[in-house]
């Protein structure tokens, strides 16, 4: 049952990426950065609709750019974005019809997400009631340190800390709460399960691959086009030996 929209935010200016027409259109493995992860929502047989957030003076650009090419099999909406991701990730959310129980928000400069991390994540959702929403993340490998102005007060327990990714994905009526009570408050916040869990609400962490990288600065292509080359390779040789039967992914 198609019963999820994907809002994948699109909108922001990569003024640390610093390429003058920011980072969405740049090519990565031969397709626009966006692109990567509308194709990830568009394999989900969970997601029934799909909708881009941009700037709204460059939704025909990046239409004609990085959806009308890919002719893909998911209805793809847009919606204009606002001078914060908080504000982006709302317009994606008002913009999600009611017939939809869920909603999934993924950043469009996560390119490495896949359908297979979207669907594990819905999954848990859709199998738990009592929660209102899921992230993927991983958990901390690191030893973390509290310090202010780098010097360390504390090594707190990283057993209860995770870092979080996208896609995060909620019941609807609970994300439309949380963003009017945000709007209410002058609340903003770094991502979007924060504005659940201000409210009471029961959001789950599920793990996600580890190389769900966000492309922030220049240095963060290399790793990402290697990775999206080597699957891109995996899948011609799993074609070539029989292994699968779709078709390979370039
Ligand atoms: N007003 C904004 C800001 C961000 N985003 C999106 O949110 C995601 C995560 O944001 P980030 O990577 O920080 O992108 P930018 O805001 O573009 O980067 P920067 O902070 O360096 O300007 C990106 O897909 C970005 O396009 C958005 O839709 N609208
Ligand atoms: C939502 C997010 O991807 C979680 O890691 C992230 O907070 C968005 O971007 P930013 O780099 O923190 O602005």
């Amino acid at each position: 049952m198609q019963s999820v929209c994907a809002v994948v935010v699109s909108g922001g200016n990569g003024s640390r990426f610093g390429n003058p027409g920011g980072k969405q259109l740049v090519s990565v493995a031969g397709r626009p950065l966006m692109t990567w992860s509308i194709m990830a929502f568009d394999r989900s047989s969970h997601v029934g609709r799909i909708i881009v957030v941009c700037p709204a003076n460059r939704r025909a650009e990046m239409r004609g750019l990085a959806v009308d090419p890919y002719e893909f099999s998911t209805p793809v909406a847009f919606a204009d974005a606002g001078e914060t991701r908080q504000a982006s990730t709302r317009a994606g959310v008002l913009a999600t019809p009611e017939c939809f129980e869920l909603v999934a928000i993924h950043d469009g400069a996560r390119p490495l997400i896949t359908t297979e991390a979207i669907d594990r994540a819905i999954g848990v959702l859709v199998s738990n009631p009592s929660l209102d929403g899921v992230v993927c993340g991983q958990p901390a490998i690191d030893t973390l340190k509290i310090a202010a102005r780098g010097l360390i007060s504390s090594t707190p327990p990283r057993s209860v800390f995770w870092a979080a990714q996208t896609p995060q994905v909620f019941r609807l009526d609970a994300m439309r709460r949380a963003h009017a009570r945000a709007v209410e408050d002058g609340f903003l916040g770094t991502d979007d399960s924060s504005l659940v869990e201000r409210m009471g609400g029961r959001v789950l962490c599920v793990e996600s691959p580890r190389d769900n990288l966000k492309v922030t600065v220049p240095e963060d292509l290399r790793p990402v086009t290697a990775i999206l080359l080597g699957r891109m390779s995996d899948a011609e040789s799993a074609q070539d030996t029989g292994i699968i039967s779709t078709p390979p992914i370039a």
